[in-house]
């Protein structure tokens, strides 16, 4: 109930995934907590926001470097907190490190316009920033989004206090550690745990100026309601990817797995509608299949495993019932889509699956419309460009959408009609943080990465200069 959390700490109790025992237990942050949060970041605020973008650029790259410095030993503790293996949590430690240097890199060249107006008279706009902003985050790329909200956010001068999801509690706290490391002032990136009624409390909060939320479509939805305050949204998909013909074939398969199996197929880009162009149809599967077989499963801390365990025991178990209402409402299983047990015994209570293929798919099945946030891929077949395009766009949501072709016309076309926020041309779930990041549709509101993100982390402020005296109408 709204309040409950005002007088006796809950606690979280947080899983090692891969193997499936108690990690730790952490307790709730409540009113109280958050309160005390948002008091200091507003005291670092009133520092960090008067520093010139140069100062704040220095103490960024500093965290950079450290990142840079704790690579390993960050992306292990990332493996342990989400389950995914070590090769992609050093790509997500990267990612993050990247990111803060990519916004450190933008903090000196915040500025604004200056207008000349008449009689000598000129206006001029500051870019300043929103204050102290709320960060809320999914279980899927935890380290990661904990950066790409934060770097942004401290780049144009706001603190920010971050809530990472109760899933995934561990590795956000160790960004706060290398922050307060570089320097940045005491409490202008804090972390608070817990679960909804944290981030509700958290959100509403009169002292917090901007939210912005990675998550599931009906939370992003309540978010939204919760005041007028700036919000940036980042939401759920259930993205097409369009393999004609005229592909090359090898990079399509490539590209059809890194659009579905990376971190275990939760990935909120993922596209899970593969439409493949009918005459090679049949070349495409056994390639998709032959590979998906091979992949290795298993101890996710092993340099040699491309899959480790699912998020949790509930969302595997939601993620099996998709394969089994698939094949109930038709679909072919071509291959995976069980309960995957690894030889090592220690591992033996984790949540494993083999990577899912369905094949003989279409656009009413449950597998097609839904995001199913696992490795499940839809194959569907389609046969001309119009069709494609109409069904590929068929759905609620937006987020992303990839197109494989030789013909260099085909591929500009198809995307200008694609309704998605972030399209790929030849290749799939990249994400360069030079580049904008974002959804159309209900994936999401506002983007993250590249240099518009500026846009959502600071405010416009217009000064009006007069040079001539006041031409007063009364
Ligand atoms: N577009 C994007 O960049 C990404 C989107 N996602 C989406 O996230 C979803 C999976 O993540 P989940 O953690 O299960 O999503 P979720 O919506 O259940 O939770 C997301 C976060 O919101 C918090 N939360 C829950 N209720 C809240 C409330 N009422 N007020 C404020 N905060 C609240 C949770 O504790 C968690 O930290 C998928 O739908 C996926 O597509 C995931 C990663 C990236």
């Amino acid at each position: 109930s709204p309040g409950r959390l005002q007088d006796k700490k809950l606690k979280i109790t947080k899983f090692n995934c891969f193997a499936g025992r108690v990690l730790c237990h952490l307790d709730e942050c409540g009113v109280e907590d958050i309160n005390e949060a948002v008091e200091q970041a507003k005291t670092a605020f009133n520092i960090w926001g008067k520093m010139s973008g140069m100062e704040r650029a220095r103490t960024m790259i500093e965290a950079a470097r450290i990142i840079e410095s704790r690579r390993e030993e960050i992306a292990q503790m990332e493996v342990i907190n989400n389950g995914k293996s070590i090769t992609e949590a050093r790509l997500d430690v990267d990612s993050a490190r990247l990111c803060i240097e990519y916004f450190a890199g933008l903090a000196s060249t915040l500025s604004g316009q200056h207008v000349q107006l008449p009689g000598g008279s000129f206006a001029y706009t500051r870019r300043e920033p929103l204050g102290v902003c709320a960060g809320i985050g999914a279980w899927n790329y935890p380290f990661q989004i904990a950066a790409w909200k934060s770097a942004p956010a401290l780049a144009c001068g706001n603190a920010m206090i971050f809530k990472p999801s109760p899933v995934t509690p561990v590795t956000a706290v160790l960004l706060a550690e290398i922050y307060a490391q570089a320097g940045v002032p005491q409490g202008l990136f804090n972390v608070v745990q817990g679960g909804q009624e944290t981030g509700r409390i958290l959100c509403q909060h009169p002292d917090i100026a901007k939210v912005s939320f990675t998550g599931s479509v009906p939370t992003g939805k309540k978010v939204s309601l919760y005041g007028i305050k700036p919000v940036t949204l980042e939401l759920g998909g259930k993205s097409p990817v369009l393999i004609f013909s005229d592909c090359d074939l090898e990079n399509a398969v490539r590209g059809a797995l890194m659009a579905n199996f990376l971190s275990q197929g939760q990935v909120c880009s993922n596209g899970t509608r593969v439409f493949v162009q009918k005459d090679i149809l049949p070349e495409f599967v056994k390639e998709v299949v032959k590979r998906t077989k091979s992949i290795e499963i298993g101890d996710p801390l092993l340099e040699t495993t491309r899959m480790g365990a699912l998020v949790s025991r509930p969302h595997l178990d939601n993620v099996l019932s998709y394969v089994n209402q698939a094949k109930k409402e038709g679909a072919d299983v071509l291959c995976g889509g069980e309960v995957f047990l690894p030889s090592d015994p220690k591992l033996k209570d984790g949540y494993y699956m083999s990577p899912c293929v369905l094949g003989n798919c279409t656009d009413e099945m449950t597998c097609v419309k839904e995001e199913i946030f696992g490795p499940v891929m839809s194959v569907l077949s389609f046969e001309t460009e119009e069709e494609a395009l109409h069904r590929a766009n068929d759905t609620t949501l937006g987020l992303a959408a990839g197109v494989f072709t030789s013909d260099v016309r085909r591929a500009h076309r198809v995307v200008e009609h694609l309704k998605a926020g972030s399209c790929f041309i030849n290749n799939y779930n990249i994400t360069p943080v030079e580049v904008p990041f974002g959804g159309f549709k209900m994936s999401g509101i506002g983007r993250e990465n590249g240099q518009v993100t500026v846009e959502y982390y600071s405010q416009l402020k217009t000064v009006f200069v007069e040079m001539g005296d006041v031409d007063s109408l009364f």
